[in-house]
């Protein structure tokens, strides 16, 4: 199976072509092939797939072959994967997604890296569409949950994805292998979620850590970065119609949340093209 490796900001994908194969069994697939050591190694695979109503549809995998909704820093690769392989030669390319078609601006850097916007859609706010069960019909922001006797204040909102975003005056000691699986798969939260953890350095600048629901802690997230962007407007730390850098562990995304839609720009990186015997 030819396959793909390609990351944005450090968070890597083993991205399949659709176009040329079919897949009978993604989900099996990605708890095989993202193994770093019995595998090619990634935080999951991305499908690439013909679709009517865009130039692609992109499906993702996490590691525990769950699918998720939408992926920020894949979908950027997505589109370098598309341009760079005559599927669409566009600079402006619509990607499907199973939270709907996403416009991508791509900037051609060199042959290896290029440099996408995405208009990722509104953020979603109202806790049941997050989803969070709770009986609120307001948005989660600051709101405080007790985990294991400690109390912990979420902020929490959709990009297609459910994301819980807390705020820390450092994050560079926080363990994550023991306290994201604890927001994973917390009872509130009936699709499980991704939590951000984030130290804010000034109103244009905030430094942020993932905990994935089924990947675990990977160098970063593009939703997640969107996410923790309206989270910090929401709590007074940045403005909107502001853009927003976010450092994480693996690079930076630049962030614009607006009352319409929120913005990310940020890198698209092939590594190398390989085939996967299963
Ligand atoms: N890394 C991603 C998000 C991947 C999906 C997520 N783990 C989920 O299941 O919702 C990103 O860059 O947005």
């Amino acid at each position: 199976m030819p396959f793909t490796k390609m990351h944005g900001c450090g968070n890597d994908y083993i991205y399949i072509n659709c176009f040329e194969q079919y897949i009978q069994h993604p989900e099996k697939l990605s708890k095989i092939i993202s193994d770093r050591h019995f595998g090619v190694g990634g935080d999951g695979i991305v499908l690439i797939c013909p679709v009517e109503n865009a130039d692609a549809k992109m499906r993702m995998f996490n590691i525990d072959g769950s699918e998720g909704k939408m992926c920020g820093n894949a979908i950027r690769c997505v589109a370098k994967y598309v341009y760079d392989n005559n599927i669409a030669k566009k600079e402006v390319l619509k990607i499907d997604t199973l939270s709907g078609v996403k416009t991508i601006e791509l900037k051609v850097k060199d042959d290896q890296m290029y440099e996408a916007t995405v208009d990722m859609g509104g953020a979603i706010l109202n806790p049941s569409s997050v989803p969070v069960l709770i009986e609120e019909e307001e948005a989660l922001i600051d709101f405080p949950i007790e985990i294991d006797g400690a109390t912990y204040n979420i902020t929490t909102v959709s990009m297609g994805n459910p994301h819980c975003v807390l705020f820390y005056d450092d994050i560079t000691s926080i363990n994550l292998p023991i306290i994201g699986p604890k927001f994973e798969h917390h009872p509130l939260f009936p699709e499980s979620v991704n939590t951000e953890f984030i130290q804010v350095e000034n109103r244009t600048t905030i430094h942020m850590r993932v905990w994935e629901r089924g990947s675990g802690e990977t160098l970063a997230c593009g939703t997640g970065a969107c996410a923790a962007v309206v989270a910090s407007v929401l709590n007074g730390y940045c403005d909107k119609d502001t853009d927003i850098t976010v450092k994480l562990l693996g690079g930076e995304l630049v962030i614009r949340y607006t009352d319409n839609s929120v913005f990310m720009t940020g890198p698209a990186k092939k590594v190398f093209e390989g085939i996967f015997q299963w």
